[in-house]
């Protein structure tokens, strides 16, 4: 089971720019909450201050039920140094074996590898290096590591960028099996839909907290600035 988190007058500046004004509020244990809003308004940076990532001001109190879980963090594009010379089946090494470089360790995940490499349709990219990997693959490695560590709270900053139908309907499913086995998950989406069917809160942000609540509540105070057309 997940944590439940407590903000108190969580506040957020950075280089003196004030980022986030103090927020206050409670995540529940076991719940999805999407933090939606609009471009800049300190939606990652409020997930980096939950994760430790930025020196904000104010109290985050995680509450485990019990023993303290471990975490996991698909952050928005992320990247990984292309001349690194570490293949899929290394990095996944790395989380699985304490002695990943040991041949027999090779040998014995390799199963378990690839079984966690097809939940997010990588299957086929075991050999490939990181920095070989598209945008959409990085995003799915991310996510089938934390899987592995079997995290019990995770923080998604748009997890769905840059994924094909196939890749969005496998991590769609595994999110629905997290929560229902009692994860916490932090979501950050721009898809208003996807927030509607998936979210059981909704914290809209924009320079601070502008409203929280059950996703069909808040969403009526937000309209998403629309796409301007060209002429
Ligand atoms: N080091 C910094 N110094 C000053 N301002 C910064 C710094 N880092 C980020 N910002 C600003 O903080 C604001 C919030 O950025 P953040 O990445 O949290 O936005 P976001 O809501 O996640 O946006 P998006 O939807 O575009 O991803 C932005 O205006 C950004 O320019």
């Amino acid at each position: 089971m997940g944590p439940d988190i407590t903000l108190e007058r969580l506040a957020l500046s950075l280089n003196r720019v004030p980022i986030l004004a103090p927020m206050s509020g409670h995540l529940a244990a076991g719940r999805l909450h999407a933090i939606i809003g609009p471009n800049g308004a300190g939606k990652s940076s409020l997930m980096k201050c939950l994760l430790g990532l930025h020196p904000h001001q104010g109290e985050i109190t995680r509450h485990w039920p019990g023993r303290p879980g471990r975490l996991a963090y698909v952050p928005q594009l992320a990247r990984f140094e292309p001349s690194l010379p570490i293949t899929v089946e290394e990095f996944m090494l790395t989380t699985l074996s304490r002695r990943p470089l040991f041949g027999g360790s090779r040998r014995r995940c390799r199963p378990r590898i690839e079984a966690l490499l097809a939940r997010v349709g990588m299957e086929q990219k075991l050999h490939l290096r990181l920095g070989q990997l598209s945008g959409g693959e990085r995003q799915r490695l991310l996510f089938a590591q934390g899987l592995e560590r079997d995290s019990a709270l995770w923080f998604l900053d748009e997890p769905m960028t840059g994924l094909d139908n196939e890749a969005e309907a496998l991590i769609n499913r595994e999110i629905t099996a997290l929560k229902d086995a009692g994860a916490t998950l932090l979501v950050i989406h721009h898809d208003m839909n996807w927030v509607r069917g998936f979210a059981d809160q909704a914290w809209l942000i924009d320079g601070g907290l502008s409203a929280h609540g059950r996703p069909q509540r808040v969403l009526s105070h937000y309209a998403p600035p629309a796409l301007e057309a060209c002429a």
